[in-house]
């Protein structure tokens, strides 16, 4: 098919790393509060937000609830291997810490919106056979770690669907 205009999917990937980043916030307030990374309450409440989003931009809730599964596993990657480097490291860095529940979750939920809006626009292209080269173009210089690196591999890994072989 047509190439996407390139704003369909590097705002997507854009906004999917944004994300992620914001997980280096939840992290430090984790590290701060010992209070596990994993939170399923939070998560069923995040995916029940999406499926209600989805609904009303009629996309398929299920795909938009395994999108945003997604997204909170490539976040827990990242916090758990921050964490990691903390605690080998003995500290955190010394950056300011938002709230977690009155500054940082709201900011992610209003990166929802966005972020369904823009899946939206990507998913005609989602079935091309061009799609993992559009999304590998898009994601590069991106990250400054192998470990953002990674999680943003498992963030944009569903987005492309191959067809099946007969
Ligand atoms: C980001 C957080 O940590 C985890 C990841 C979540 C997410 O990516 O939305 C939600 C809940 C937690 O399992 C959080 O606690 O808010």
């Amino acid at each position: 098919g047509p190439a996407p205009s390139p704003e369909a999917v590097q705002g997507l990937v854009n906004t999917l790393n944004e994300r992620l980043n914001i997980g280096d916030l939840v992290a430090l307030t984790k590290w701060d509060s010992g209070k596990p990374i994993q939170d399923s309450p939070r998560e069923a409440q995040v995916i029940d937000n999406a499926r209600k989003l989805a609904a009303e931009r009629k996309l398929d809730p299920e795909d938009v609830a395994q999108l945003i599964a997604a997204q909170m596993e490539a976040n827990k990657l990242v916090q758990y291997g921050l964490l990691a480097q903390w605690q080998a490291a003995g500290a955190a860095p010394d950056t300011p810490r938002p709230d977690l529940g009155q500054q940082i979750r709201p900011r992610l939920d209003e990166l929802q919106t966005r972020l369904l809006q823009q899946y939206a626009d990507f998913t005609p292209y989602r079935h091309d056979r061009n799609c993992p080269a559009w999304l590998a173009k898009a994601r590069t210089g991106l990250t400054r770690d192998a470990l953002h690196d990674l999680a943003l591999t498992r963030a944009t890994g569903e987005l492309c669907i191959r067809p099946l072989v007969p």
